[in-house]
């Protein structure tokens, strides 16, 4: 009985030999495995996130897009596999994470500078350290608002442009986005984006996108990643290597028409199957 409710028992899954990415691997996932409830979720499951790139994850509803990044982040548990980054584990890698729900996200307690120094302050850095990474911070979001105010005092946009500021704040080799436009106004989507778009190309950061709007998932990527219906698996990386700056008018450019045509098909076909 409890090999159905729980997860297999690691003696179950037979444990191959460790396989390494091609070159400009970043992320290695190998014989990912993850139960729900006695279900499978993913069931050894093997991927290579490259380095320097934006991989935006979209796939069908409950697939297993946010279990992903967050048991690559670390945040959820994995029942059997293992998951390197440049070959090292999490807890030797710098991550920034930046949440859906940036309300709870931010501590209100603190004021919004405070908010994004917290990771660099938690390192140990010192205070000269902090001002100088604050100020490139500043300057590279250009930021119009008052940093001395708390969070509630701020809008959604603000707080969630605070939030990918505090993820940046230690120069992470990985970012991990969920949904990171989801809960903002178009007009504050537009900028965001614009300014993750910005953040990759000064930093060249690995970015991991998790979006459920197709359009926004194609626009930053360099990757798309589509994974099928549980137990889930990858469906098809689809590249996708339009130059940056992306504008406006990347949108009606055919590359990307084609793009975005050939990731609904995709996603239709694993939909319905
Ligand atoms: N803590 C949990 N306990 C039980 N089931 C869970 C838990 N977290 C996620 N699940 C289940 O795992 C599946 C994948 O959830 P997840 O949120 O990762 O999917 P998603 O693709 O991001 O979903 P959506 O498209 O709705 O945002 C869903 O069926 C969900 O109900």
């Amino acid at each position: 009985m409890s090999r159905v409710l729980n997860a297999p028992f690691s003696a179950d899954i037979p444990v191959a030999p460790f396989r390494p990415g091609p070159a400009g691997t970043h992320i290695t996932i190998r014989g990912l495995t993850k139960y729900f409830a006695g279900w499978p979720l993913y069931e050894n499951f093997d991927l290579d996130i490259p380095k320097h790139k934006i991989v935006s994850v979209f796939g069908p509803n409950g697939c297993g897009k946010s279990t992903l990044i967050n048991m690559i982040a670390g945040l959820v548990p994995i029942d059997a596999g293992e998951i390197l980054f440049d070959g090292k584990s999490l807890k030797d890698t710098r991550i920034g994470y930046v949440f859906q729900n940036y309300r709870e996200a931010l501590f209100p307690w603190m004021r919004t500078i405070d908010n994004i120094a917290y990771p660099l302050k938690l390192a140990g850095q010192s205070k000269l350290e902090v001002d100088r990474r604050m100020a490139e911070l500043v300057a590279s979001f250009d930021v119009k608002f008052d940093l001395n105010r708390f969070p509630y005092e701020l809008s959604g946009g603000q707080q969630q442009t605070a939030s990918i500021m505090r993820a940046l704040a230690p120069k992470p080799e990985v970012l991990f986005l969920d949904e990171p436009f989801s809960a903002l106004d178009f007009e504050m989507t537009l900028f965001i984006r614009e300014k993750l778009q910005e953040v990759f190309m000064q930093t060249g950061t690995t970015m991991l996108l998790v979006s459920h709007d197709l359009e926004e998932a194609v626009y930053l990527a360099d990757e798309v990643l589509l994974l099928t219906k549980r137990p889930t698996k990858v469906a098809e990386i689809l590249r996708y290597d339009e130059p940056r700056p992306r504008t406006v008018e990347t949108l009606t450019e055919p590359g990307f028409i084609a793009a975005k045509k050939r990731s609904l098909e995709i996603f239709q076909r694993e939909v319905r199957r």
